[in-house]
């Protein structure tokens, strides 16, 4: 109970204790006192607020007062003190009728028979007399006394009243405190009320304090024992980790000491590369001097290889040879997964089908050793000569071993690139620019590789002859204008299927029209009813190109799946004048994709008349071309021959290009593969024959204003 509280509720206690007691001594104060109060005490409740203290600190009690000493009857004394003393002048009256003889003494009855009596009477009144004398000086001791008493009761009940008036003082004051003090008790008590509510509410407020902090603490235990079980893995990781470190800690050391080591070993380094950078810095200076040399050396042995191919095209110019290169194409793909694998016996001919199987890499590759062709280019320096060799069995059964030679301008190996092939056609090909008449032929069996010689791929490395020809002509027409040269150029891509003209630029997927071949006097060709392309940049070449190819006849043949059947032309027709000069020229290039060679047996015709007529067209072709060549070479010798440009399309075409003063160019285009070396050999023995031919000086067609 707080401390507050309990002083009031002592206070109470006293206020009640007070307010028995008060009465009590009250009346104690009433019993002992002179008067009684006028009102009883009982009924006055201020009389109860007077503190038993307070009452104690009044005046002293009052005594009752002692009654004197009489010895009169007690009951008379008893009442003059309470009654107010009558005067003492009375008392004498008495006397003095007591001593004035018997006269007086009929007042008394009893006096006067003793008188009338005799002298015993007088004694006796004498006796009386004196003693009534001594009664009443006796009474007069006694009345003097009892004033005096009186005059002291006077005083005592002065002294009373006054007492009296106190204790009323007193009463009063007692009665304002017992007032005070029961305001104060009322106060004390609300406040005691109130204290005792907020105490109750306190008391909720603290139960349900306590109710939520128990609850706190079950939560926080709960809290703990997550927290311990937390701990015990943490002492654990952390006992784990101290291992851990302990043996970082080694390995620290291992490693501190490696490390001063190694800085050793750097500094030791370190000075071996200062000492090894001088000495690279000294071989790079020495390195780049050797660079600059070779550069030296390479511009000086191209300048010397330029120099002699000039000098070779003027030794061939003057003899008039028609020049002849042969290129091998490489093994593709499908040469050997398609055809030999079967044949070597690889794990295709365990299995149902070719195409079913997937043979290992070894498979292929020995299939694809098998499949090629005994073919060897012994010539390292010039690359002018190809061996064929074939082994056979005779009819007796022996081994028969044959070897073919062939020499020619110029021999492409299988791995040569399109970029090999070009430097040697490009002075060839861009003499069109100094008015020569230059026809370039790809001549060879199906899927040999003329188109990709002739054409190429979409990228940049595999271009093929035409594109690169051209981008070369302009090129050089380019360079020239610093010389004064001007230079209009156009193109025709033509075909020739079938013994008919089919213009591959123009419109329809199939040209119907009838056009004729015409030969100007001037020595110019002109192709009737065919687009001819005013041509500005290599990039409209290349769409040309594209169109041509898109409208190519292409015919499937047992062959090749995507076999041309058909020869295409491709011609570049350059004029220049030359404003500083006055000179003038004209050239053309003529870039020609010959249909397949094969021989009727080989092309897979058989019963397709239309596949019959193609390849005897073909071959009409191609033997009238052999036979002009054929026929400007005797004409070469012998002088004046007659010419039969007329017996095919292509070479009355080309008539203009392939007399004698034009630079003709045949590449024959050889399959790799074994299967093919029949038809190989003779493309071979066709090429030698024309490489044979002297065809005459080829001459520039310049006029001079
Ligand atoms: N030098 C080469 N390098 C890489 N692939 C080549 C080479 N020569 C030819 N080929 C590829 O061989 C295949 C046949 O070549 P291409 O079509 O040029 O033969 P083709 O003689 O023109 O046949 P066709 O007479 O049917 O036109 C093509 O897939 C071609 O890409």
């Amino acid at each position: 109970m707080p401390a507050s509280f309990s002083s009031k509720m002592t206070l109470k206690r006293k206020a009640d204790s007070d307010e028995d007691t008060a009465p009590r001594k009250l009346h104690a104060i009433a019993e002992n006192g002179a008067q009684r109060p006028t009102q009883p005490l009982r009924n006055n409740r201020s009389a109860t607020n007077v503190p038993s203290t307070k009452i104690g600190l009044g005046p002293a009690p009052l005594t009752k007062p002692r009654a004197p000493t009489l010895s009169g009857p007690p009951s008379r004394t008893t009442r003059a003190t309470s009654a107010p003393p009558k005067p003492a002048p009375r008392l004498p009256s008495t006397r003095t009728t007591l001593t004035r003889g018997p006269a007086s003494r009929t007042t008394s009855g009893p006096l006067r028979s003793a008188a009338g009596a005799a002298k015993p009477d007088d004694s006796r009144f004498q006796a009386l007399q004196t003693q009534v004398q001594s009664i009443e000086s006796a009474r007069a001791a006694d009345a003097a006394r009892l004033a005096a008493d009186m005059e002291a009761e006077r005083l005592k009940v002065a002294e009373l009243q006054s007492n009296h008036l106190a204790l009323s003082r007193q009463l009063a004051d007692a009665k304002t405190q017992e007032l005070t003090q029961r305001r104060e008790l009322v106060n004390a008590s609300d406040e005691m009320d109130a204290l005792k509510k907020r105490h109750a509410r306190e008391l909720m407020d603290l139960e349900m304090d306590v109710k939520r902090r128990d609850r706190e603490i079950r939560e926080l235990e709960d809290d703990l024992r997550v927290v311990r079980g937390d701990l015990d893995r943490e002492r654990t990781v952390v006992g784990e980790l101290k291992s851990t470190i302990t043996q970082q800690s080694t390995t620290q050391v291992t490693l501190t000491a490696q490390n001063q080591a190694l800085h050793a070993q750097i500094n030791a380094l370190q000075s071996s590369f200062d000492y090894s950078a001088e000495t690279v810095s000294n071989l790079r200076m020495d390195l780049e001097k050797a660079r600059e040399r070779v550069e030296e050396l390479e511009q000086e042995a191209r300048e010397a290889e330029m120099i002699r191919r000039k000098l070779h095209n003027m030794v061939q110019e003057l003899k008039g040879n028609i020049r002849v290169f042969c290129r091998v194409r490489p093994v593709l793909p499908s040469d050997v997964s398609a055809t030999t694998l079967v044949k070597s016996g690889g794990s295709g001919s365990r299995g149902p089908s070719p195409a079913s199987i997937s043979p290992s890499p070894e498979d292929l590759e020995r299939a694809r050793v098998e499949a090629l062709a005994e073919m060897a280019f012994p010539d390292k320096r010039d690359h002018k000569e190809i061996v064929l060799n074939s082994s056979s069995e005779s009819a007796t059964g022996q081994e028969r071993k044959e070897t073919w030679n062939f020499n020619f301008d110029r021999v492409f190996e299988p791995h040569s690139t399109q970029a090999e092939v070009f430097e040697e056609i490009s002075l060839l090909a861009q003499s069109c620019v100094d008015g020569y008449n230059v026809c370039i032929f790809a001549y060879g069996q199906t899927g040999s590789g003329k188109s990709f010689t002739m054409e190429g791929g979409s990228s940049d490395a595999t271009a093929g002859m035409i594109p690169r020809a051209v981008e070369q002509v302009f090129r050089v027409s380019e360079e020239l204008g610093s010389k004064g040269w001007e230079y209009t150029m156009e193109g025709q891509f033509l075909e020739i299927y079938n013994e008919t003209i089919n213009d591959l630029l123009g419109k329809g997927e199939f040209d119907k029209k009838k056009h004729e071949i015409k030969h100007d006097k001037n020595g110019s060709t002109h192709v009737t009813d065919t687009v001819i392309q005013p041509l500005r940049s290599p990039n409209q070449v290349r769409a040309l190109l594209a169109i041509a190819q898109s409208r190519r006849t292409v015919a499937a043949t047992l062959m090749n799946e995507r076999s041309s059947r058909s020869h295409s032309v491709f011609t570049l027709r350059i004029r220049g004048n030359n404003k500083m000069t006055g000179e003038s020229c004209e050239g053309s290039l003529n870039l020609v994709d010959l249909a397949g060679s094969e021989r009727l047996k080989e092309s897979g015709a058989g019963n397709d008349k239309d596949r019959l007529r193609e390849t005897q067209s073909i071959n009409k072709s191609l033997s009238a071309l052999g036979d002009v060549i054929a026929a400007l070479g005797e004409k070469s010798e012998k002088g004046d021959k007659h010419i039969p440009y007329r017996n095919s399309k292509l070479t009355y075409l080309l008539q203009n290009s392939l007399s004698g003063n034009s630079k003709t160019l045949m590449v024959f285009n050889l399959s790799p593969l074994a299967t093919h070396l029949n038809e190989s050999l003779c493309s071979l023995r066709f090429a030698t024959k024309v490489n044979n031919t002297t065809i005459g000086t080829a001459k520039k067609q310049i006029k001079s204003s």
